[in-house]
């Protein structure tokens, strides 16, 4: 069982040192655009050697030339966990992916489908797709599968229907978490750790629901027991 990916959506590294200090346990967070931007690669190397696993959200989207080399240098980082944007095409992704295994890390890539703050609606009138959001994100998994990747990022309620489309196996890393006492913030597609774990999620991200809470180890543990807990 995978643990909670702990979304670090902060500034720089003292706010991250102070969120990290009461945790005394090895954790799998996520290093996304806000934090890595601002404080650069050494931010990953603090972290490794606090002995936690990370997943880099950077979401490249390029020309595949450009993704492949990105790849290539982000592949020298001890990372667990990267990714790119379906929508980028099938070469830009098998170029990603070469470009990481070029650089020998064994992280698994994965590829963004529709953002989980992205309604049916808004795909429809501000991408132009004419299909359902489900269609849309299974044709994005199924081209992320074909090139070669480890799996996508989705919402839970798309998890069920790739997992029985593209295999167990195939990686489903779902942000959009909230218990039902969270505020929904931005995020359209939401579901509870019970339900993703019940619709084939293999990873859960959290951001706000945990670093914003009054008592952030609680929470984690209180979404992790309702992640691991088996449901009949
Ligand atoms: O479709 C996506 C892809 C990435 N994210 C990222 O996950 C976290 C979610 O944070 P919350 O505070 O739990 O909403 C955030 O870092 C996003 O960049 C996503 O939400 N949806």
């Amino acid at each position: 069982m995978t643990k909670p990916i702990i979304a670090l959506d902060f500034k720089d590294m003292e706010a991250v040192r102070i969120f990290l200090k009461p945790f005394n346990e090895s954790l799998f967070v996520k290093v996304g655009m806000e934090l890595y931007l601002q404080n650069g690669p050494d931010i990953i190397k603090e972290i490794r050697n606090q002995g936690h696993e990370i997943f880099l959200d950077l979401k490249l989207h390029d020309i595949p030339n450009t993704v492949g080399q990105a790849m290539k240098g982000l592949g020298n980082l001890d990372i667990q966990m990267v990714n790119v944007h379906a929508a980028g095409g099938s070469i830009m992704m098998q170029r990603a992916l070469e470009g990481l295994r070029d650089s020998g890390s064994t992280a698994s890539l994965v590829a963004v489908t529709q953002l989980t703050s992205t309604s049916e609606l808004m795909m429809q009138q501000e991408q132009n797709i004419q299909s359902s959001i489900n269609d849309s994100i299974l044709n994005y998994a199924t081209l992320a599968q074909k090139s070669g990747l480890d799996g996508v990022v989705c919402s839970a309620n798309e998890s069920a229907m790739i997992r029985d489309a593209l295999g167990a196996s195939f990686l489903k890393v779902t942000p959009g978490i909230r218990t039902p006492e969270d505020a929904k913030g931005d995020q359209v597609r939401i579901a509870t750790p019970e339900f993703a774990k019940l619709n084939g999620a293999t990873h859960i991200v959290v951001g706000r629901s945990i670093t914003q809470d009054t008592n952030p180890v609680a929470k984690y543990h209180q979404i992790k027991k309702a992640w691991e807990t088996d449901v009949k």
